[in-house]
């Protein structure tokens, strides 16, 4: 294949599909938006309830190593998809699953399945269908949440002047994956939790619910905090992101014994850690505050939402401890990029 990314991909292939249906909400943000005179959750009369519809597919040696818990497997494949839906701040209902599957194989299937129940009780949702066929291990789920079509925060609605936050602590799932593939020592302290946020991440469904009305922008940060940040000002050609170096959660992960340049390096680019990355007026400080505590989730204010100088200018500015800018280029996952994914171009201040 030549050198395309994901994104670039489904631009050119697969753009001329969608809807031109302005009452939809096609590709583009973390799950699709489909009005309907909705009968889900009591919503009988309620014709501004909002289907969210998204997919999101796991596979075996690229998502997930081989030795992977079928219990750990099955809680993640359902959760990296609660997540699309709790990064719209949507309410997630049920769920389909597609399973290809090497073989028949009972033991490892009782594990998966438990890990499946267990993050469908966990955040209420139900399955209702899905798929087997036989094949190399795959999983492919499709979950679907509520949200009034006015309460959904897209990626693309950011505000100049706004605050950036993330919740929780970026980072964590890659150097988990680093521990498990022995490129990190599994003896520091960090290490169990961060193996538990690559294993058993958790969606920030009650974070999501909670920010309806004040965050001005959302999504998660599935492929990397840099990278995922570039979505938000995608088609905002007039906006820049300025992330302050000061305010980002890396001190924890240091103290957790990870080697700074590699805590930075997942900070900045891991992925895989399904936090949320938003954005909220500055007035709003208290009640996104209030939100997180309720949630039960630690947030970060990290930078803020400028006018973008020039049009050539970076969509995303990493200010130093001393004032100075850089650009931040996009860093994170890409399926169709092998890359060592610790590796980052850009340093902190305090090792360049
Ligand atoms: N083959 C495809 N055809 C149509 N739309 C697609 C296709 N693949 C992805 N998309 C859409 O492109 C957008 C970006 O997709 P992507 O999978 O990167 O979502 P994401 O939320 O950024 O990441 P993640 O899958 O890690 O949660 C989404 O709106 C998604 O629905
Ligand atoms: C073996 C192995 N290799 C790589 C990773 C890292 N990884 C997998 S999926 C993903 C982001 C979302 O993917 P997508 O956008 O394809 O849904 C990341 C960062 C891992 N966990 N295990
Ligand atoms: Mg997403």
């Amino acid at each position: 294949m030549g050198k395309i990314d994901e994104f670039a991909l489904i631009a050119r292939f697969f753009r001329s599909c969608a809807p031109p249906e302005p009452s939809i909400l096609g590709i583009g943000d973390d799950a699709a938006l489909l009005p309907c005179a909705s009968a889900l959750r009591g919503n009988r009369d309620d014709a501004s309830a909002t289907l969210a519809l998204t997919t999101d597919t796991l596979v075996a040696g690229s998502h997930f190593l081989p030795d992977f818990a079928p219990q750990d497997l099955g809680w993640k494949a359902l959760a990296v998809n609660l997540s699309d839906l709790a990064a719209m701040g949507a309410e997630p209902t049920a769920f389909l699953l597609a399973l290809t599957l090497p073989r028949y194989d009972p033991e490892w299937l009782e594990g998966f399945a438990y890990g499946v129940q267990a993050c469908a009780q966990r955040y209420g949702v139900a399955l209702i269908g899905g798929d087997t066929t036989r094949g190399p291990l795959a999983i492919t789920i499709t979950a679907l949440g509520v949200v009034p079509w006015q309460a959904a925060i897209r990626r693309s609605t950011a505000q100049v002047g706004d605050d950036l936050w993330v919740s929780g602590q970026p980072g964590r799932a890659a150097l988990g994956l680093a521990v498990r593939t022995g490129r990190l020592s599994g003896d520091l302290p960090g290490c169990s939790e961060w193996i538990a946020a690559l294993e058993r991440p958790q969606p920030r469904i009650a974070l999501g619910l909670a920010l309806r009305g004040i965050a001005t922008a959302m999504l998660d940060i599935s492929d990397g905090l840099t990278q995922d940040a570039h979505h938000l000002v995608e088609t905002r050609p007039e906006l820049t992101l300025c992330v302050e170096e000061a305010a980002l959660p890396l001190a924890p992960l240091v103290a957790q014994g990870a080697p700074a340049e590699k805590a930075w390096a997942a900070l900045l680019g891991g992925g895989d850690d399904y936090e949320l990355l938003f954005t909220a007026n500055p007035r709003h400080r208290t009640a996104v505050a209030e939100a997180a505590r309720r949630a039960g989730v630690s947030v970060h204010r990290i930078g803020s939402v400028v006018p973008r100088s020039i049009p050539e200018a970076s969509p995303l500015v990493l200010v130093r401890r001393d004032g100075t800018r850089t650009t931040l280029p996009p860093q994170g996952w890409d399926p169709f990029r092998v890359a060592e994914p610790l590796d980052l171009d850009i340093q902190p201040e305090s090792f360049s």
